[in-house]
């Protein structure tokens, strides 16, 4: 009796031990959560900080290489190397004048980066990841491609028809990137959705690209809705789809692909035609600390910028040329208007700028891609190309604030 009595006091002072490390392992933990929440505040100020000084529009310029089927000059590159990042790229060209003689004219663009053609996705995409990390630290971002018709954009953004780990494009990337910023996030208590939405713009007009049928949205009138409380956007009677794992994302960008094809079987070349929008809507919450992350990224696969002479496009392609040249135009307007802090910006004179409201003003971290052919015969529009990316990274877009 004596022992058993012996046995259970030594059991109970295990017992109270025990629990008194348990407190102290809980008061540990979290201690550190706290920590951990203080760290993250920390660092996504810094990060912000750093991605102000970089400054909020930044625009990147990328040569895509010769493809097999391509046996055209190539147009004569010169890339200055510098260290870390290679910032310019000159043209030469040789141009005649009333007297036929020719002269080699030297032209040299600086931007925050310039990509030649031996660039990965993978080289690209890691200056993307940042402005993918502050959608999730509850900022709006906006990345778009822009350049002539067969200049990489699309593989850029989206990569190729059978893209590879490798070769996939912006999009898979970026939403990849914040599937695992959210997971990682998970161990700080914060729980996030994410949901998109899949439109075109074909002369001015919406179209949605998630739509099972898209025979059965004729007449369905699409409008571009801000919530200025949010500061997001978002298209009304158009899909939204909720990107809760890679396979809906996927499927997603099966869907868009399917019936950009169908609308370029109906009509010719159709897809250069459009500017593609893929949107993706970010909400956080954190039950620990009561905080809300509200973010936004629109991914954007301009329209071919080539201008079409009048003389060559007739009808159909007259009526599209006008409108991806007025739209086009309109964006460099809103944008000289950001740049010089102009406070009537009209974002609504097409529908492109309407729709990017929320990404291109003061609350956003925008990225222009400028994607240019190497071939000698694409040398005028690649002269234009850069002149716009020229204009573009000379403005100046108000230092961001977090939704
Ligand atoms: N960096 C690259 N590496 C390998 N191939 C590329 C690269 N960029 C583009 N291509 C190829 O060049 C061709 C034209 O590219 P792409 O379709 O992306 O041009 P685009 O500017 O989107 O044209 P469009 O305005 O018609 O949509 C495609 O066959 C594409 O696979």
């Amino acid at each position: 009796m004596k022992a058993y009595r012996c046995e259970l006091e030594i059991a109970n002072e295990n017992i109270t031990n025990q629990s008194e490390k348990i407190t102290n392992n809980i008061n540990q933990i979290q201690e550190f959560t706290s920590k951990l929440q203080e760290y993250e505040r920390l660092r996504r100020k810094l990060h912000n900080d750093v991605q102000d000084l970089k400054g909020n529009i930044r625009v990147f310029c990328r040569v895509r290489p010769l493809l097999d089927s391509e046996s055209q000059n190539i147009a004569n590159f010169k890339f200055p190397k510098e260290i870390p990042f290679n910032r310019k790229i000159s043209l030469i060209s040789t141009k005649a004048n009333y007297l036929g003689e020719k002269k080699e004219i030297f032209k040299e663009y600086q931007f925050d980066q310039v990509f030649d053609t031996f660039a990965t996705q993978k080289d690209i995409f890691s200056e993307v990841a940042h402005i993918v990390q502050s959608v999730v630290d509850g900022y709006n971002g906006c990345i778009f491609a822009y350049g002539q018709t067969g200049a990489g954009k699309t593989y850029t953004m989206t990569g190729p028809t059978n893209a590879t780990p490798e070769t996939e494009g912006m999009i898979p990337r970026a939403v990849r990137l914040i599937y695992d910023i959210i997971q990682d996030l998970k161990t700080q208590c914060w729980k996030f959705t994410l949901e998109g939405q899949f439109i075109e713009i074909y002369n001015d007009s919406i179209r949605d690209l998630l739509v099972a049928d898209p025979s059965s949205t004729n007449g369905v009138k699409h409008k571009t809705i801000h919530d200025e409380r949010t500061g997001t956007t978002r298209i009304s009677k158009a899909t939204t789809v909720d990107l809760d794992c890679p396979s809906t994302l996927n499927q997603a960008l099966k869907t868009a692909a399917h019936n950009r094809a169908v609308a370029a079987t109906k009509c010719n070349a159709h897809s250069s035609r459009s500017h593609s929008v893929f949107m993706i809507r970010l909400r956080g919450t954190n039950d620990n600390s009561n905080e809300t992350r509200i973010g936004s990224l629109n991914l954007i696969d301009l329209a071919g910028s080539e201008r079409l002479s009048k003389s060559e496009s007739k009808g159909d392609q007259l009526q599209e040329a006008k409108h991806i040249n007025s739209s086009l135009s309109h964006l460099k307007t809103v944008i000289q208007g950001i740049k010089k802090d102009s406070c009537h910006i009209n974002f609504r004179d097409s529908s492109l700028t309407w729709l990017l409201k929320n990404s291109l003003g003061g609350n956003a971290k925008v990225l222009m891609l400028v994607n240019i052919s190497p071939l000698e015969s694409s040398l005028s529009e690649t002269e234009s190309s850069l002149e716009f990316a020229r204009m573009v990274n000379s403005a100046h877009v108000g230092t961001a604030h977090k939704n």
